[in-house]
């Protein structure tokens, strides 16, 4: 697949089934992760792999976590911690700020987000589906804990991993409307529609429900 092709036809998985990624292909992930464009090569961010029966570990901090918040119902409790095994493999993105730099707080999770970004290309890449997804409890002193997190640094959300499952399909993305995010300064100090965009639009593609 060329670069373009895995721009364009990544999608957002909506259920992921076995098998899941090898060690080989997240190893391809982890470090494609790392070329994320990077202010100062500060390096702010960390990744962490769960899969197979540490999903398991990663379920019981999120149920303790949803426990310890009290007064949440058990199918509540339940179908939080089920986040960590519904997938056969996943990323954790960790925003790992550097403090004290003169590199703004926003431009390092920038390049944490880019990292993430990465993984689900590279991923697609190697015919893997992902699914960026919002960590539940993220910070509770258990889920913090189970990632190692220290002082300044945040969950990002994760990144699921996994073969498609055909019994789901995936939804249309809707389309964006260019014209209305994109433009071009003109010498005169104009903001122009960009030329050429339908065609560039035209190779997106956008599978039918
Ligand atoms: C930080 C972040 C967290 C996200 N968390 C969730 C989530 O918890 N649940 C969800 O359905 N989509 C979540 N998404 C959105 C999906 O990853 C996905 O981008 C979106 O559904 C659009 O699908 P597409 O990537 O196929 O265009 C999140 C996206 C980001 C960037």
């Amino acid at each position: 697949m060329d670069a373009l092709a895995c721009l364009m036809t990544r999608r957002t998985a909506t259920r992921l089934v076995e098998p899941g990624p090898t060690s080989e292909q997240l190893a391809v992930m982890l470090t494609a992760a790392t070329t994320a464009p990077d202010h100062k090569m500060l390096r702010p961010w960390r990744f962490v792999v769960v899969r197979g029966e540490a999903r398991t570990t990663l379920a019981n901090a999120i149920t303790a976590a949803a426990e310890a918040v009290g007064g949440l119902a058990e199918p509540v409790i339940r179908k939080a911690a089920g986040k960590a095994t519904r997938s056969p493999a996943l990323i954790a993105v960790i925003a790992s700020r550097v403090p004290g730099s003169k590199v703004p707080r926003a431009e390092q999770d920038a390049s944490a987000a880019a990292a993430a970004q990465n993984i689900c290309l590279a991923a697609h890449a190697q015919g893997v589906a992902s699914a960026w997804k919002s960590v539940p409890l993220p910070d509770s002193d258990e889920v913090r804990a189970v990632f190692g997190l220290t002082g300044g640094e945040e969950l990002l959300g994760w990144v699921e991993l996994g073969t498609l499952s055909d019994a789901v399909p995936l939804p249309p993305r809707p389309r964006v409307d260019l014209p209305a995010v994109t433009a071009e300064l003109t010498t005169a100090g104009v903001l122009a529609p960009v030329p050429a965009l339908a065609a560039a639009a035209a190779t997106l593609v956008t599978p039918a429900g």
